[in-house]
């Protein structure tokens, strides 16, 4: 008798059938009774016990809330967490299987994260940038972070960031040339803002230019354009996330030839200037004055210069110094000479490492300043009476002449600078911050202990959407930031640029640059829109950017 025909037999009289399901039922329940007793047996952990003292949807055994997230885009997680503040208040949690993620949008138990030197490190969210930045500035930590934060802040020293001035004024002229053609039709003024921001960077980063004698430079940037794609993409779509997936799609094949572009230039230019800067040192023909110098002279705190985006401290920002320093307009270094420069004088940074914090430049500097320009832009399309203030603003500085922008300018553009925080409070371009606690954390706000190895995700958007803290909060006003309002605002309830030791490096840079630029448009344009706030479709990733597209229309100036 063949197997076939016993097995046939057996079947007829039921004996197989029954036998699978008894195997089925039997091996379901021993199943079932194994998650229920890890279940039960994780619920006695005191990380566990200490995430669900806190408030959060009902979490189930193994997934805990990751249902929640199935099937859903990165925006409507965004949305979802958003919604869990609102329920569950300023302090809410998930779990991701075991794993604990918190919630917070209380400013004083931001604080106890973001002002901490021992809660410095980034979740494994910020995988998806290793491959590019390596473990440069924004994802490095520990000592690593530690010394190149040190070595790196000099470089965005504000005598630094006036060599930089001229560098703006040009590539914003040219950008206002080339939206002429989009006069009296509406377009998306992001992608002049992209490209504009990614000039601007090559020349301060690494001395490069866009339309250079050779085509390298315009390979990079579209490159670095493209790579900011790619990261969104990872963010948004689920299976891209999941790193096998990913290996196997023709996306990886699209960043593999990215960032061979990326690297290999940044590489060549940083083998190419640390020949030169040798070659001088050995000739003893360095050029003077040095970073040293230049960043060496003291600055005297000016009176009555505005608040930059302290709080309650008054702190002053470096940006409101009126000391103009001809040391540092004598020379114009980009960051990658500055660094060679630190590092000839005994830093320790290998050649590797400088390229990943230009990397890191590139990628932190243009994707931010692109969404907030863009922003701003927007915005004043739509509240044209604060358009027209900042152009009376404009004009008195200016008056009728074409002159471009000086540093001192952008210290009496103080109303463009209110209404660029304005518009960071309602659309920070990074809407949230995420850290991995190193140790147990005692918030301020109620009596939780959040426990070591949880993800804290800082809720920036929210915070900055508080009625408590800003009234109607969703409607745009650049006097929330008078001075006299700021001063009663908590220090935290504002971090469009994060705060504490691991804050934005390039912020002044960013002020800076957003001054010139943006008053260098509407100099030449009236920006005009006819939507309203309501009408942006807001996706929130890594970066926050509108997924209608930045709309606007330009009208030229008289
Ligand atoms: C409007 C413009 C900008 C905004 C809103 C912004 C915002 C931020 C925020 C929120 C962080 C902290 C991120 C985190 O902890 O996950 C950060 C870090 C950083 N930003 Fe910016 N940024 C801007 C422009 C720039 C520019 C222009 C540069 C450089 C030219 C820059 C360089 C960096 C670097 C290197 C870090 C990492 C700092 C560290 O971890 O020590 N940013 N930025």
């Amino acid at each position: 008798m063949s197997l076939d025909t016993v097995s046939e037999r057996l079947a007829g009289e039921g004996v197989v059938g029954s036998g699978w399901i008894l195997s089925v039922t039997v091996g379901a329940v021993l199943t079932v009774a194994a998650i229920t007793l890890f279940h039960l047996w994780m619920q006695t952990r005191r990380y566990v016990q200490l995430g669900n003292r806190i408030p959060g949807p009902v979490a189930y055994p193994l997934i805990g809330n990751a249902n929640m997230l199935l099937g859903k885009t990165h925006n409507q997680i965004m949305e979802k967490a958003m919604e869990l503040s609102y329920v569950y208040g300023t302090v809410a949690r998930g779990w991701l299987g075991y794993h604990l993620v918190v919630f917070l949008t209380e400013p004083a138990d931001v604080e106890i994260i973001l002002n901490s030197y021992v809660h410095l490190e980034k979740s494994s969210e910020y995988r998806f940038f290793k491959p590019w930045l390596g473990d440069g500035l924004l994802i490095s930590s520990g000592d690593k972070w530690r010394s190149h934060r040190k070595l790196i802040a000099p470089a965005f020293h504000q005598n630094v960031l006036k060599t930089f001035v001229d560098v703006f004024n040009d590539n914003s002229l040219a950008v206002v040339k080339r939206m002429a053609k989009e006069v009296g039709h509406v377009f998306d003024c992001h992608d002049y803002m992209s490209e504009v921001t990614v000039d601007i960077l090559l020349e301060t980063a690494m001395g490069s230019t866009r339309t250079g004698e050779n085509k390298e430079g315009f390979e990079y940037a579209m490159a670095v354009m493209k790579m900011c794609d790619i990261l969104h993409k990872r963010q948004l779509k689920i299976h891209l996330r999941l790193e096998p997936l990913f290996n196997l799609s023709g996306v990886k094949k699209e960043q593999e030839r990215l960032l061979h572009i990326i690297h290999s230039l940044t590489r060549k230019v940083v083998r190419e200037k640390k020949e030169l800067y040798g070659r001088q040192l050995a000739e003893g023909r360095l050029p003077s004055p040095s970073l040293t110098e230049i960043i060496g002279k003291q600055e005297k705190p000016v009176e009555g210069g505005v608040a930059f985006i302290s709080q309650g401290s008054m702190l002053r920002d470096d940006l409101d110094d009126n000391d103009e320093n001809d040391i540092g307009e004598k020379r114009r270094l980009a960051f990658l000479d500055l660094m060679i420069e630190s590092a000839s004088n005994g830093a320790n940074i290998t050649d590797e490492e400088i390229k990943e914090e230009v990397d890191t430049i590139m990628f932190e500097g243009h994707d931010t300043t692109a969404a907030g320009s863009s922003f701003v832009l927007c915005l004043l399309g739509i509240h044209q009476h604060v358009q027209e203030r900042v152009y009376a603003e404009l004009r008195q500085i200016f008056g009728d002449s074409q002159r471009k922008a000086t540093f001192g300018d952008t210290l009496e553009m103080k109303y463009l600078e209110r209404v660029i925080f304005e518009t960071l409070r309602m659309f920070p371009p990074v809407p949230m911050i995420a850290r991995k606690l190193n140790e147990d954390v005692q918030l301020a706000s109620k009596n939780y202990t959040v426990p070591a190895g949880t993800t804290v995700v800082i809720g920036t958007y929210k915070i900055h959407r508080r009625e408590d803290l800003y009234p109607h909060p969703d409607t745009f006003n650049p006097d929330n930031f008078l001075p006299e309002r700021t001063q009663h605002r908590h220090y935290y309830s504002y971090i469009p640029f994060s705060a504490g030791p691991r804050s934005c490096v390039g912020r002044k840079y960013a002020m800076l640059k957003l001054k010139v630029l943006l008053s260098t448009i509407l100099r030449h344009y009236r920006i005009v829109s006819n939507l309203t706030e309501k009408d942006f479709k807001l996706q929130a990733d890594i970066i926050l950017k509108r997924t209608d597209g930045f709309q606007i229309q330009l009208e030229p100036r008289a």
